[in-house]
């Protein structure tokens, strides 16, 4: 395997934390608040995808059926994005949302891009909260729809229960409440103990980051 952390800028420290949760937990909406205050690009695995099927290739269409499906897609294919899009951003934080969704997304991540993230911020919602938001998301995504749904949340189950538990085993999830509103969500995920973890890794300035966080 090539060791693709090499085609990052020499000398610079890459840093990565993944943000998981169930379908409609709200990490697209968190990982919005995350950029503003502290900086970090945004990656969704699932927006990556989405852009995939609109190119209108073979490869397109699978992954537009096994979305459709509630289905994971191939490994190999959304790590080969994501690393596309982590040296297209020219960053080097990034918030990687989505992923990994299952211990083989795991596997071929630290195979290919080999950055062990920093930390694993869990998104923990109930089914019903998570259910009523993607009926009422109303963005056009061919997945929200009640038996798509009820697939993904059976692959969550399923497959990422063990990615969280070998995180936790790891010492590196922190796990939010995400029952309640957006901000109140966010006050925990820019606690005392993240926000510092948050503000180290963001490398801000203490005046600029005292200005962005209040
Ligand atoms: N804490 C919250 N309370 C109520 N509604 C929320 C909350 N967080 C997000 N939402 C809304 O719920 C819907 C799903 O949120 P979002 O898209 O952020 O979730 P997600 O985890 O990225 O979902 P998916 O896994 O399907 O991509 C959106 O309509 C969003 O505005
Ligand atoms: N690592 C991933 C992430 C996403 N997908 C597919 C399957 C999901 O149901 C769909 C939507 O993702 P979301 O926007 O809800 O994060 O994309 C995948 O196969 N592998
Ligand atoms: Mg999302």
């Amino acid at each position: 395997q090539k060791d693709w952390s090499g085609s990052f800028p020499s000398g610079k420290k890459i840093t990565v934390v993944f943000v998981i949760g169930g379908p409609g937990s709200g990490k697209g909406t968190q990982c919005a608040k995350i950029v503003s205050h502290f900086g970090f690009t945004h990656l969704s695995a699932g927006d990556l995808l989405r852009e995939e099927v609109k190119s209108d290739t073979e490869q397109g269409t699978m992954i537009k059926n096994l979305m459709h499906e509630g289905k994971l897609v191939p490994s190999e294919i959304i790590v080969r994005l994501l690393l596309k899009a982590m040296l297209a951003s020219g960053n080097d934080k990034f918030l990687i949302d989505g992923f990994p969704r299952n211990e083989e997304n795991r596997e071929a991540y630290e195979k290919i891009i080999k950055i062990e993230p920093e930390f694993v911020l869990l998104i923990d919602c109930s089914r019903e909260e998570m259910e009523r938001r993607i009926l009422h998301r109303n963005q056009g995504r061919d997945d929200d729809n009640m038996e798509t749904i009820r697939r993904r949340f059976e692959v969550f189950q399923q497959s990422t229960l063990p990615v969280i538990q070998h995180y936790e085993k790891m010492g590196k999830l922190r796990r939010v409440d995400g029952d309640r509103q957006p901000d109140m969500v966010f006050e925990d995920v820019k606690d005392r103990r993240l926000r510092l973890l948050w503000r180290l890794l963001a490398g801000k300035p203490r005046q600029q980051r005292e200005q962005s966080t209040n």
